[in-house]
């Protein structure tokens, strides 16, 4: 358990004309009204935890973390000046400053992991010791490194096409009330924001990235700084045994897309007010990226998903509906799932040896995962070992193995990919800093079998305990497609003359001429290439997010978010 610290002030203050024990330390702030005995509340802790670092609200004792104070305001006269009988009227009678009002307004947790901005209103006997309140609250906060500047870029298009109305009524109010300043950019077309990042943004200025839209919308942001970090770093992002240099700027994500699974996978909700809260207090999540390869050239990198079979045609059906927002994944993932397409090809992958963790664990990563801290210490140390003795590390990195056959989906996760469609996700045991990613492998199967494997995705039962699916937690991995068996075939299904024909047959399976490839999904962006060889490079982002939390026996009983 935390100790308390040191407190820096003590005072009898009154909130709602009622008189309250308020006391500042370096990490919390609590208020604890002043009764002759106590109030029980059956359900509530009857007494104040100061060690706990969250706001908790009992019938006698609150406290919040200072780190989890958004901002604190001192009141206007006209605003705290009620006839109520309170310290403030009595003063002003008395032609003292009016001003011995303050509020404080800070982060409250309602239901699924949602986050509220909550404010307490305090009145004081007189107005310096107001001051000294304010003063205090506010050296305590500027102690903390939150982001004071963000460059913000909105998708119009993403989702349902409300991502400028998301950041104009919902975040930027929010913004203002915490004193962060932004330079926001509307995009103009696609990687408008990509580009922006390589070549013209004024990174220095920025203490942060912000995105709002879907997956695509923070691909973009990561191949943009990621990409710069290299050239400035002298790294050739075309090598996939180069390591990689890792990008200093923290991104948020304002969820206003179709999927929203990097959010959700790293906040717990796709809800904007909650994202731009994590972005207010300066979270701060490492994330592993893949880097995604063809016969050395860099294709793209991913953080989420990377599918090939059932999740790139589900992916390539949807890109022709975009019109239909959201559910033309859901009218695709039918269609596909009809269509029962098997792609043949080899998958060779580097198994992660000495790491803690697997991907049938019932343990999920969550804030302060030890597993991502353990792993990503092991992955660093045996990083620097590497560039000693690069014949010994190779050695004890282990074998590759190779798997060919029949597959209906191939898919990498180098996180959950927990989404509203799926809330534990694709991989519910994977990581988000672990250095690793959970290789996938559903074989042909039967349509009904092929069902049981996404239902269970949707249920608490074990979407991996089937025989026809594998799961790896690999650390590098590279596929290739089986090759079409002669020249002709390849004509038929991709070339020339029979190319109608081929595409009829694509639309119509029972014919039994299924096409031989698939794409790849890429954090929902489709990747030309089938041949693709991937590595993942551990902790080469940071979010500001801090992973799903747990939820604590006072946020079951708390509030259900009024707002
Ligand atoms: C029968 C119900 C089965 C539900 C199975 C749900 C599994 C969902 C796993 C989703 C993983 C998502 C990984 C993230 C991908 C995103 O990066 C990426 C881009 O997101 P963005 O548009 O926000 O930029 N999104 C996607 O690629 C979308 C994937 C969505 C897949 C939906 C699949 C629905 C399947 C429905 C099958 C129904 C069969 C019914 C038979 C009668
Ligand atoms: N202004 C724009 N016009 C058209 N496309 C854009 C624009 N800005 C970004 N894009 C692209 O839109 C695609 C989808 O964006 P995303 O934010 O992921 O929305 P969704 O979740 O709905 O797919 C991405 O490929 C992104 O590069
Ligand atoms: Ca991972």
């Amino acid at each position: 358990m935390e100790r308390p610290s040191r407190l820096l002030l003590v005072s009898e203050l009154r909130v709602r004309n009622s008189a309250y024990d308020v006391s500042l330390s370096r990490s919390l702030l609590t208020w604890k009204r002043r009764t002759s005995s106590p109030v029980y509340h059956p359900f509530r802790p009857r007494f104040c935890v100061p060690s706990f670092p969250r706001r908790q609200a009992s019938g006698v004792c609150h406290s919040v973390s200072v780190s989890e104070i958004i901002s604190v305001r001192e009141e206007e006269e006209e605003n705290g000046c009620k006839d109520d009988g309170s310290w403030k009227k009595i003063n002003e009678r008395e032609g003292k400053d009016c001003r011995q009002a303050f509020t404080v307004l800070y982060v409250e947790r309602c239901q699924q992991h949602r986050w509220r901005c909550a404010e307490v209103s305090f009145t004081c006997p007189e107005g310096a010791l107001c001051q000294r309140w304010v003063t205090s609250i506010r050296e305590q906060l500027a102690a903390i490194s939150t982001p004071k500047q963000l460059l913000v870029y909105i998708n119009p298009y993403s989702g349902k096409k409300h991502g400028k109305h998301i950041y104009e009524q919902k975040v930027a109010p929010l913004f203002a009330l915490a004193g962060v300043t932004t330079h926001v950019i509307v995009t103009e077309h696609a990687n408008y924001a990509r580009d922006h990042l390589r070549t013209e943004a004024e990174l220095k200025k920025f203490d942060g990235v912000v995105c709002v839209g879907g997956d695509g919308m923070f691909s973009e942001i990561i191949h943009g700084l990621i990409w710069r970090s290299q050239i400035y770093g002298g790294v050739d992002p075309n090598c996939a045994d180069e390591s990689l240099l890792p990008s200093s700027l923290r991104i948020g994500i304002i969820p206003a897309g179709s999927t929203d699974c990097i959010c959700f996978a790293t906040v717990g909700s796709n809800d904007p007010v909650t994202s731009a809260l994590h972005i207010i207090v300066g979270d701060s999540q490492p994330m592993d990226v893949c880097s995604v390869h063809h016969n050395n050239t860099f294709l793209r990198y991913s953080v989420s998903l990377l599918g090939y079979g059932f999740y790139g045609d589900v992916l390539t059906d949807s890109e022709r509906k975009r019109w239909m927002g959201p559910a033309r994944y859901d009218l695709s993932g039918v269609k596909m799932f009809l269509t029962h397409h098997y792609y043949e090809g080899t998958v060779s992958y580097l198994p992660a040896r000495g790491i803690m963790g697997n991907p049938r664990d019932a343990n999920r990563c969550r804030s302060g995962c030890v597993v991502c801290q353990h792993n990503g210490r092991l992955i660093s140390e045996k990083a620097e070992r590497y560039q000693m003795d690069e014949e010994t590390d190779r050695e004890s990195e282990g074998e590759w193995k190779t798997i060919r056959g029949k597959f209906l989906a191939i898919n990498a996760a180098s996180m959950s990919c927990a989404c509203p469609r799926s809330p534990k996700g694709l991989s519910p045991a994977a990581h988000l800093a672990d250095g690793t990613t959970d290789l996938i492998l559903v074989r042909k199967c039967s349509r009904f079998d092929f069902l049981r494997h996404l239902l269970r995705h949707t249920s608490k039962d074990d979407q991996f305990d089937l025989n026809f699916v594998e799961v790896h937690r690999v650390r590098r991995f590279c596929f290739t497609p089986r090759p079409c068996q002669s020249d002709s075939d390849l004509d038929l299904r991709e070339n020339g003359k029979h190319q109608i024909f081929g595409q009829i047959c694509r639309n119509h399976p029972a014919c039994g001429c299924a096409p031989a490839y698939s794409s790849w999904n890429c954090d929902g962006e489709i990747l030309t290439h089938k041949a693709i060889d991937v590595r993942v490079h551990s902790n080469l982002i940071k979010l500001f997010a801090r992973g799903i939390e747990e939820p604590t026996v006072f946020d079951d009983l708390t509030n259900p978010c009024a707002i």
